[in-house]
């Protein structure tokens, strides 16, 4: 067998077509949609993502404001540029990217966001909201996962579902996103305390693997049939001297799963579109 492959960039491609029609009719009532980012520091990849959510708005007409901040910024330089955006009436919506330096205390940082400007769904309100399942903005990589399943057509009600990994950013909110009743899944979290972890996820309907473990998931851990979603990113040195990105996935998964979300190209498309629609949203509810 071989995976039908999820394709994050096509869908991704496809849902961006749809935010732009949605933007227009904003803009044609004078509500352009605003995103704001802040980026503190030089990491490389940090930089890489923030430069890609720039492009998605350009594509779908929504405003940027970028706001970069240096590597050595303090906790009350990057509070003021909290505060600006806060009080920014052109900014619908912002992120902070993650991580931040380890000197700045991450915590505070989004405490600090207004919740009602919260384009990650990653404040403790929004998680809050999450919690109880009232509307607010949900993290971008857990509604890009199942919106992805959702256009494919995976069943996810009823289903068997194991995560592994429990990051704030994807596994810990993916549970709960699974779980609402509108989903209806049924969630087993994994982590390094799993002492079996290959007997959950061959127990799997669907295995999201999000750990940065390179190639933690192997072929024999895999249900045959099953849909498989890698969001895991590693930077590994090749013996060729050259760096790449390996996901949590094995590649040999491919020829067991019935859908596998690969990375590059799965999930991480689906993470930018749901920011562009956690926007979009928080525009038209003003
Ligand atoms: N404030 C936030 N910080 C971080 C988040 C987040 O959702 N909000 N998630 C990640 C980084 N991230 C977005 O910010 C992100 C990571 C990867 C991708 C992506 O498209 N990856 C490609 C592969 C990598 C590559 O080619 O360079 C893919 O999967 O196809 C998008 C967004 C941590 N921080």
């Amino acid at each position: 067998m071989t995976a039908t492959i999820l394709d994050g960039k096509a869908t991704a491609a496809a849902i961006k077509e749809e935010l732009r029609a949605r933007v227009k009719v904003l803009a044609d009532r004078g509500r352009v949609p605003g995103l704001g980012t802040v980026l503190v520091g030089d990491d490389p990849a940090s930089h890489t993502y923030v430069a890609g959510k720039h492009r998605d708005c350009a594509e779908v007409g929504i405003a940027s404001i970028q706001r970069e901040l240096p590597g050595d910024a303090t906790q009350a330089d990057v509070d003021a540029v909290v505060d600006a955006l806060n009080a920014d009436p052109a900014c619908t919506g912002y992120i902070v990217q993650l991580p931040l330096p380890k000197h700045l205390d991450e915590q505070r940082v989004l405490e600090r966001m207004l919740p009602d400007k919260d384009a990650d769904g990653l404040h403790p309100v929004s998680l809050g909201r999450l919690v109880l399942q009232k509307p607010g903005a949900l993290p971008c990589t857990p509604r890009g996962i199942v919106e992805l399943l959702r256009r494919y057509d995976v069943e996810i009600a009823g289903k068997e579902v194991v995560v592994v990994g429990r990051g704030v950013t994807a596994g810990r909110p993916l549970g709960l996103l699974l779980t609402r009743r509108s989903e209806n899944a049924t969630v087993t979290s994994c982590h390094t305390g799993t002492v079996d972890l290959a007997a959950h996820t061959r127990a799997a309907d669907i295995v999201v693997v999000a750990v940065g473990v390179p190639a933690l998931l192997t072929p024999d851990m895999v249900r045959p049939g099953a849909a498989v979603l890698d969001v895991g990113s590693t930077r590994v040195v090749g013996a060729d001297g050259k760096a790449r990105m390996v996901g949590d996935v094995h590649p040999e998964v491919r020829d067991v799963a019935g859908y596998l979300a690969p990375m590059p190209g799965g999930v991480g498309p689906m993470t930018r579109a749901m920011l562009l629609t956690n926007v979009v949203e928080a525009a038209e509810r003003a």
